[in-house]
C-alpha cells in the first residue's frame, strides 16, 4: 500500500448556523491543501464523501470542491456514498487511485449538513440506510434500529445499561478537550445511567446519551504516494485499509456479532502485520453506545458477551490500556454522516504526528479506525502509522 496522508483540515462539528454545504466543502478543501503545502494544480483527483439522502436540496455535489480554486477545473471529481461510512469510502477511493498509479495526489473531502432538516425528517432520511422492507417504519429512525439490537443483546447476555452509560460518559468526557466537538460537556456516569427529563429513553433501552448527535460539518485529507509524501512536511502511512460489505437485511445475519466488522479488523491487522496490542488508540464508530460495545467484541478486544466487562474496566478510557475514541467519538464530536470517516482519519493522523492538542494520546505510534455504514453493513478499517 503506497498511499499516505500528508495534510488535513477539519471544521467544527455542530449546528452551524448560517453555514452552507458549499462553504463547508470549500473551506476544508482549501485548508487541507494549505496544510499539506500542495498547490491546487498538483491535485490529480478529487473524491467527495456526501450522503445526502434528502438532507440537502443540492445534489450532484462533487463539483462543489472545484469552487475552492479555479485551478481545480478539469480535474476528475467524483462523489461516493456508503451510508454512515461514506467518508471512509471516499478515503478508500483515493487510496485506490494512488495504489493503481492513476494519481499521485488526491484531495478527499467529506461533508454533510443535517441540522437544517426538520426533526422528524432527519430520522426518515437516516433510515434510507437501512433495509426498507424490514426497517422502513421503525419509530425513532436509526435509534429504533439500534434500540432493537440493544434489546436483543440484553436478551442474550443480560442488561448492560451500566456499561452503555460508561461508554457514553467516557466519550462525552473525551469530547470536552476536542475543539472540533459539537458537545463539550462532561455529563458524568450517573447522568448517563439514569433516565431523566434531560436524558429520556429514545428507543428500547437506549437513552438520549446513548445516541450520536445530529450534526453539520466537514473534513478533508490530502493523500500522496509514499515517494512524494516522504518529501513533505508530514507523512502518515496506511499500514492497512480494508473494506468489507455485508448483507443489508439484518434477518440474514447474527446482528449481535458484527461479522463484517470482525472480518475487516482481521484482514487489516493481518495485512499490517500487527496485533491489537500494538495499537496506541482506536477511533471506532459509536453511532450508538451499543455499537461501540459490540465492536469491542468484533475487533477481538473482548469475548462475545464480555464487551460490558471491558467497558466497565476503564481500559478503553483515554488513560487506559487502549484508549477508544479519545476524540469523543460520534457521541460527543458529532456525526455529520459524509464527514465522519474523513474526520476519523484526520484526528488519527493528528494524534500520530503529535498535533492533537488536548486530546493527544501520549506517544501515539499506531492508530486504528473503524467506520461503519448501517448496522455493520459497510465496514472500513484503517491502520495508520507515522513515517515522517
Ligand atoms: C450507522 C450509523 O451511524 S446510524 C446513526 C445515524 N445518526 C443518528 O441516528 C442520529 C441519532 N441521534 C438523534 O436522532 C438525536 O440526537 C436524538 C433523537 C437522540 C435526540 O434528539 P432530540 O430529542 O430531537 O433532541 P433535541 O435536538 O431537541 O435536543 C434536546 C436536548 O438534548 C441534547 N441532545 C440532543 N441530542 C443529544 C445526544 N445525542 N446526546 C446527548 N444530548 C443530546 C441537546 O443538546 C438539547 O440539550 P439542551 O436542552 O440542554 O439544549
Amino acid at each position: 500500500m503506497t498511499a499516505c496522508i500528508v495534510g488535513w483540515a477539519h471544521s467544527r462539528f455542530g449546528k452551524l448556523e448560517g453555514e452552507t454545504l458549499e462553504n463547508l466543502i470549500v473551506k476544508v478543501a482549501t485548508d487541507a491543501l494549505d496544510h499539506a503545502g500542495i498547490g491546487p494544480d498538483e491535485v490529480d483527483e478529487i473524491v467527495l464523501g456526501h450522503f445526502n439522502a434528502g438532507f440537502s436540496a443540492q445534489d450532484f455535489t462533487a463539483s462543489l470542491v472545484l469552487q475552492a480554486d479555479d485551478r481545480l477545473r478539469f480535474k476528475p471529481a467524483t462523489r461516493v456514498e456508503n451510508a454512515c461510512a461514506t467518508g471512509s469510502a471516499a478515503v478508500r477511493q483515493g487510496i485506490r487511485a494512488i495504489d493503481a498509479n492513476a494519481a499521485r495526489i488526491v484531495l478527499v473531502v467529506g461533508a454533510e449538513q443535517m441540522t437544517t432538516t426538520p426533526g422528524p425528517e432527519i430520522g426518515k432520511n437516516l433510515l434510507k440506510a437501512s433495509y426498507l422492507p424490514e426497517d422502513g417504519d421503525t419509530p425513532a429512525g436509526f435509534a429504533g434500529v439500534f434500540g432493537k439490537i440493544a434489546q436483543a443483546y440484553f436478551q442474550r447476555y443480560g442488561d448492560q445499561s451500566d456499561a452503555l452509560a460508561m461508554i457514553a460518559a467516557k466519550n462525552h468526557k473525551n469530547g470536552v478537550d476536542n475543539p472540533y466537538a459539537q458537545m463539550r460537556k462532561d455529563f458524568g456516569y450517573e447522568f448517563c445511567r439514569q433516565e431523566s427529563e434531560k436524558n429520556p429513553f429514545v428507543a428500547g433501552p437506549l437513552k438520549r446519551t446513548d445516541c450520536s448527535l445530529v450534526s453539520d460539518g466537514a473534513a478533508a485529507l490530502v493523500l500522496a504516494d509514499t515517494a512524494t509524501a516522504l518529501k513533505m512536511r508530514r507523512a502518515v502511512a496506511f499500514r492497512a485499509n480494508e473494506h468489507v460489505q455485508d448483507f443489508l437485511p439484518m434477518s440474514k445475519r447474527d446482528i449481535l456479532s458484527f461479522e463484517g466488522c470482525e472480518q475487516a479488523w482481521t484482514r487489516a491487522l493481518k495485512n499490517a502485520g500487527v496485533s491489537l496490542d500494538d495499537l496506541s488508540f482506536v477511533e471506532t464508530h459509536d453511532c450508538f453506545t451499543i455499537a461501540e460495545l459490540i465492536e469491542y467484541e468484533a475487533m477481538g478486544l473482548a469475548k462475545p458477551g464480555e464487551g460490558a466487562k471491558l467497558a466497565m474496566s476503564g481500559e478503553t478510557a483515554r488513560d487506559g490500556r487502549l484508549p477508544v475514541n479519545p476524540s469523543g467519538g460520534l457521541k460527543a464530536k458529532g456525526h455529520p454522516i459524509g464527514a465522519t470517516g474523513v474526520s476519523m482519519h484526520v484526528l488519527t493522523a493528528m494524534q500520530l504526528v503529535g498535533e492533537a492538542g488536548g486530546i493527544q494520546v501520549p506517544e501515539a505510534k499506531l492508530g486504528g479506525i473503524f467506520n461503519m455504514g448501517g448496522a455493520a453493513v459497510a465496514n472500513y478499517v484503517s491502520i495508520l502509522d507515522r513515517i515522517r
